[in-house]
């Protein structure tokens, strides 16, 4: 279903969600500084049963707190199946988050079970319906073979990301620096959102001092196609977005390509030849992304 909500949602710019331990006061209170396109402030595996509680009240505060309002907001809560999580969405849907992430997202009626209770809530609280949004992680092999059918499941959902710590353990094995263990969960869920529309976010990379072997991961998500990767470290945000950044050579070549599309089209012509290549539609949208991209992340330092 296409609704204002999710158009606008859906095509938002999303390189860098920075998770933020839901029971860290100080981190909670500053971590509007760093210039992540996304806070995703956690209330599920990092945060210890007995601080469950405070957690929940510290990130509701934040949520309405005037620094917080220029950023876009995601809280991971916990399974609706749990203690925690029922308690957690009254809480972030009333304290105004713009995202709520489901964690270990195993169905497609897991996606309607939250939102059912994300509309229940906001029709009690006066927030107008449909404005909270949903992203699924998927972090076992039955998620990765449901897919599809979690991607479809609610116009709510901006998209879905890979859960790979949860994951390998499913899988009974280890991250490699290659990451081969994740190529297929990483495959299916690209391929799964884009049928359904919605972004792809790419898992943690639990190294925050390994700059090296974040870079190698990055540049392979990217290549494949993700929108972006949840992190854990401010340090992480700027790596990422000089990735995400095209090359000067690839910035030129796309702004050849527009150029020379825009005067084709005065000239009533679908298909031209630039510098022997042949540039139609699909490169023309390529081209268009990669301007984009320069916009909002520049030019990258190589
Ligand atoms: C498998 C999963 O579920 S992953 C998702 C759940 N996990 C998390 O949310 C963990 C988030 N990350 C962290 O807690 C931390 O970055 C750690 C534990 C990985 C590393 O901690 P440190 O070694 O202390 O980090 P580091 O020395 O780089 O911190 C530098 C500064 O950044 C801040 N910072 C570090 N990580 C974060 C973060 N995720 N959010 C906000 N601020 C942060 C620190 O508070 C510190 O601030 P200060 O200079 O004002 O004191
Ligand atoms: O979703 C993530 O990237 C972090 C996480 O919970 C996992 O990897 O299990
Ligand atoms: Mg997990």
């Amino acid at each position: 279903m296409s609704t204002p909500h999710n158009e606008a949602r859906r095509s938002r710019i999303r390189r860098s969600m920075l998770f933020v331990p839901g029971a860290n006061a100080a981190m909670i209170s500053n971590a509007f500084i760093y210039r992540a396109d996304a806070l995703m402030f956690d209330l599920e595996d990092s945060v210890i049963l007995r601080e469950k509680d405070a957690a929940r009240r510290l990130v509701y505060h934040a949520l309405q707190h005037p620094l917080y309002r220029d950023v876009e907001t995601i809280v991971r809560v916990n399974a609706l199946d749990s203690a925690f999580g029922l308690d957690d969405l009254e809480a972030v849907v009333r304290g105004g988050a713009d995202i709520v992430r489901l964690p270990k997202t195993d169905t497609a009626q897991d996606v309607v079970d939250i939102e059912t209770e994300i509309s229940r809530i906001e029709a009690q609280c006066g927030r107008e319906p449909g404005s909270t949004g949903l992203l699924a992680a998927i972090e076992s092999a039955q998620g990765i073979t449901q897919a599809v059918a979690i991607a479809h499941a609610s116009p709510r959902l901006i998209g879905i990301a890979l859960g790979a710590e949860d994951y390998v353990r499913d899988l009974r094995t280890e991250r490699s620096p290659e990451g081969v263990e994740l190529l297929f969960a990483r495959c299916s869920i690209l391929q799964a959102a884009r049928s359904a529309g919605i972004q792809a976010f790419d898992t943690v990379y639990s190294d925050a001092n390994n700059d090296a072997g974040f870079l190698y991961e990055a540049a392979h998500i990217h290549q494949l196609g993700f929108d972006g990767k949840s992190l854990i470290n401010p340090r992480q945000i700027d790596l990422l977005h000089n990735l995400y950044a095209p090359t000067r050579k690839a910035f030129n070549q796309a702004q050849q390509i527009v150029e020379a599309a825009e005067t084709a089209a005065l000239e009533g012509r679908g298909v031209v030849s630039l510098n022997g290549k042949m540039v139609d539609s699909p490169v023309i949208e390529r081209a268009r992304l990669v301007l984009s991209r320069a916009a909002l992340s520049g030019i990258r330092d190589e």
